[in-house]
């Protein structure tokens, strides 16, 4: 059996045996072997379905994208393992931030993304600034007796409420945010303004496309 999964411990070939083997199958499909963080596909996954969820329910949901700030240095002064160290350690403190409800993934090479059910506009920024401050704060040995410090720019936007709209939408507002804390300057959150006032052209063309809606154009 590959690396990462242990092997069922019921008789081999039993339903409980290939039971486990399916169940730790599904797990390493969906989990980012550096970090043990949801992958890519299973955060596209979470994405479509809390925005299916926010549109039926109204309840507000915030999805955060994060980058480590200049990454590259890390990688060029202490080595791509020092690096991986520093993006699992960022991992760690990501995972530690959030509630057991919120979805935790990473995204890309020293990208992660957080989904957020049923988080209050007023909390967004609060949720956000501790990450960033967390992160900021945290230690970590890229040597022996070398400790650095990490930092995050963090763009986050709220799922429109009421309105249909896409994972893709969502991901993009969310990444505007991101790139506008960059551009400011980096270690920096930038959350898009309200929930539901920048409902962008494409999302009113899907939410009033819909035949229920066609009267009231
Ligand atoms: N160690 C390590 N490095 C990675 C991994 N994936 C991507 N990278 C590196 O991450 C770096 C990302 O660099 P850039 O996209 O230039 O971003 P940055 O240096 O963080 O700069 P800003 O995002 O603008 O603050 C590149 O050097 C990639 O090679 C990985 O899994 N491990």
């Amino acid at each position: 059996m590959q690396a990462g999964v242990a092997e069922p411990t019921a008789p081999v070939g039993s339903v409980p045996y290939l039971q486990a083997l399916v169940d730790a199958l599904v797990d390493l499909s969906s989990r980012d072997p550096l970090t043990g963080l949801a992958n890519r596909r299973s955060f596209e996954l979470a994405l479509a379905r809390e925005i299916d969820r926010v549109a039926r329910s109204g309840e507000p949901a915030l999805l955060l994208v994060l980058d480590i700030d200049h990454f590259k240095r890390v990688n060029d002064t202490w080595g791509h393992g020092a690096g991986d160290g520093v993006i699992r350690a960022v991992a760690g403190v990501l995972n530690e931030c959030v509630r057991p409800m919120d979805l935790v993934a990473r995204t890309g090479g020293e990208e992660y993304a957080i989904v957020l059910p049923n988080c209050a506009p007023a909390f967004g920024e609060a949720v956000a600034e501790r990450i960033r401050r967390r992160v900021e704060a945290l230690p970590i040995q890229v040597a022996p007796g070398e400790r650095i410090s990490a930092t995050v720019s963090i763009g986050g936007a709220f799922a429109p409420q009421w309105v249909r709209s896409s994972a893709h939408l969502w991901l993009e507002r969310a990444d505007q945010q991101l790139y506008r804390a960059k551009g400011r300057g980096r270690n920096l959150v930038c959350l898009e303004p309200t929930a539901v006032s920048l409902v962008s052209s494409e999302e009113r063309r899907m939410l009033f496309e819909t035949s229920q809606f066609l009267d009231f154009e």
